[in-house]
Formats: structure tokens, C-alpha cells, sequence
């Protein structure tokens, strides 16, 4: 039998303790605040955004959304980071990615104070991750590793091929998951024979942006199979790399899209916003008593 991985019920659960901590911060005078700055009007971007300030809203967490329109420019919104990175109430920024073309994104993630970075992206988080020291976690793989450990599903000593190698997916899934002790091959588009690296996995996890691109050709029977992929269609249906239908017949685990990995996103999210609300509580405390 195949077991579909529950993203939303896990997600539910991991929420449930994170409210709690808000309320915890909140008996203490401290109520997490998380700043999202979204850029012109991308349809799937408001969306998104807009989920995001639910979720927050939802657990007691403040969230501002900040817009800016489609012009502005790089320097505009540095100065936009700056101003959050000084706020004392705003524990988490958020740059909603992609941004347009004419606005350097290294720059941009590069300007976020690390202490708020809770998407995990910048510069001094990736380094720390690579180093397995502590800080913020990218929260689409951070979420893939929770779900795995809410299913029961060891990872240690396992092969876990990666397919894909973006710097907010692919190449912090592997780190991540080499750092729980896997056998980490990283795949991507110029990978010749792809289904001849995949059939070895135990753990697949699919972070391509094609819709269906893996089908059961690609899968070992009794394989864990992760689907990262949020693919849109012509209708806005979102579907997933993995072709369900087909791969759910040979994995003994997988995530469906939606209800998979997307609440995960979201749910770390609010983890890492309270971790930094807690962090900075800690701090001042400390700056009190010297
Ligand atoms: N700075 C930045 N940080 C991000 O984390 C970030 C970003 N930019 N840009 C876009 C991507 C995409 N992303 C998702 C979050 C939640 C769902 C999600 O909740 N998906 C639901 C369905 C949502 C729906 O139906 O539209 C699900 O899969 O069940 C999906 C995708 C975060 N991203
Ligand atoms: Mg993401």
C-alpha cells in the first residue's frame, strides 16, 4: 500500500506548537511581526503572499505586506530593507521572489540583516547551512526534511537523489539531507540517463519546474518520492514534477501537489519567524542585565 504523504495535517501540527510559542511571546510583550515585500502584480505572487499573511494571521504572528510597484527601483527597495532591518518589531523579511528584471536579486537578498532572514537565502544563512552551523533553514527543503520525520521515514544511511539544483530547492535539499547522514547525488538537466541515477533512490525528491516530468520510469519500487514541484497550467491548476497517477503505483510513500510540500513552505516560515522573535526576546534580556 501506498502511504500520500499529508503535507497540510503535518503542516496543522507543527503550527499548532508554533501558536503556541506566540503565545508564549506574546505573555512575555513580544509579538513576532514578519514584513513581506512584494513587487509588482504577479498574480501567483499575490496569491502566495497572501497565503502567507493568512498563515501568520491565523497563529497570532503581525504581518506586514509592503507593495511596491513593478518600477521601482533597486535602490528604492534597499532602502525599503534597510528601514525593516532597524524596526524592532519586525523579527522576519520576506522579498517575494522573482523580482523584475531590472532589479539584481543577489543584491537584494544580500541587504536582508541575517537575523531576519527567515527564508534563509541570504549569503551568511547558505554559508552557515553549508557549515551545519545554527541559523535559519530555507523553508521548502527545511519543510521536506520535517515531513520525512513525521512519516517515520529514516533518512540516515540512505540514497536520495536530487532532481534539480536551484539555490532556494535543489542544492539546500541535498546539504540538508546529506547533513541527516544520506547519500546525496544531485541530477539536473544536463544529467545523461536520468532515470538510471533516479531508479537508485530511495528517497526522490523532484524539484525540476516541468510539469509530470517524472514518471514511473524514473522510480525504484518502494521508493519515497517528494514532489516539489508547483507547476501552473493554462486554468491556474497547480500540479506537481511528479506524474501521480503513475508514480503512486511503485512508491511506498508520496507527496501529492497541492497538500504536499506548499503547506510545509509555509508552516517553516512561521517557525523561523518565531525562532528570530525568540532569539531577539533573549537578546534584549540580556542587554537589560548588563
Ligand atoms: N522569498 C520567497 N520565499 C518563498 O518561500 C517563495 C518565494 N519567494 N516565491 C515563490 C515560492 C513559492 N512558494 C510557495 C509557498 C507555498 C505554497 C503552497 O502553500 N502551496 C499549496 C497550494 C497553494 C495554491 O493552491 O495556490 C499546496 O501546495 O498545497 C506554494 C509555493 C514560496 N516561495
Ligand atoms: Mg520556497
Amino acid at each position: 500500500m501506498t502511504s500520500i504523504i499529508n503535507g497540510k495535517e503535518i503542516g496543522q501540527e507543527i503550527r499548532k506548537s508554533v501558536e503556541e510559542q506566540v503565545t508564549q511571546l506574546k505573555n512575555q510583550g513580544v509579538t513576532p511581526g514578519l514584513a513581506v515585500i512584494l513587487v509588482g502584480d504577479n498574480p501567483a505572487s499575490q496569491t502566495y503572499v497572501r497565503n502567507k499573511q493568512k498563515s501568520c494571521e491565523a497563529i497570532g504572528i503581525f504581518s506586514e505586506l509592503i507593495k511596491l510597484p513593478e518600477e521601482v527601483t533597486e535602490e528604492e527597495l534597499l532602502e525599503q530593507i534597510k528601514i525593516l532591518n532597524d524596526r524592532h518589531d519586525i523579527h522576519g523579511i520576506l522579498v517575494q521572489l522573482p523580482l523584475p528584471k531590472h532589479i539584481n536579486e543577489d543584491q537584494v537578498i544580500a541587504t536582508i540583516s541575517p537575523e531576519k532572514d527567515v527564508d534563509g537565502f541570504s549569503p551568511v544563512s547558505v554559508g552557515k547551512m553549508m557549515l551545519g552551523q545554527e541559523t535559519y533553514l530555507p523553508c521548502t527543503p527545511f519543510g521536506v526534511i520535517k515531513l520525512l520525520e513525521y512519516s517515520g521515514i529514516e533518512i540516515a544511511g540512505k540514497h536520495a537523489v536530487v532532481v534539480g539544483r536551484s539555490h532556494i530547492v535543489g542544492k539546500p535539499m541535498g546539504q540538508l539531507l546529506l547533513q541527516k547522514d544520506a547519500t546525496v547525488t544531485y541530477t539536473h538537466s544536463k544529467t545523461p540517463d536520468l532515470p538510471s541515477i533516479t531508479k537508485q533512490a530511495d528517497i526522490l525528491i523532484a524539484a525540476v519546474g516541468r510539469p509530470n516530468f517524472i514518471t514511473k520510469e524514473h522510480v525504484k519500487p518502494g521508493a519515497v518520492v517528494i514532489d516539489v514541484g508547483i507547476n501552473r497550467d493554462e486554468n491556474n491548476k497547480l500540479t506537481g514534477d511528479v506524474n501521480f497517477a503513475e508514480v503512486e503505483q511503485v512508491a511506498s510513500h508520496i507527496t501529492p501537489v497541492p497538500g504536499g510540500v506548499g503547506p510545509m513552505t509555509i508552516t517553516m516560515l512561521l517557525y523561523n519567524t518565531v525562532q528570530s522573535a525568540q532569539k531577539q526576546l533573549s537578546q534584549d534580556k540580556y542587554q537589560e542585565n548588563m
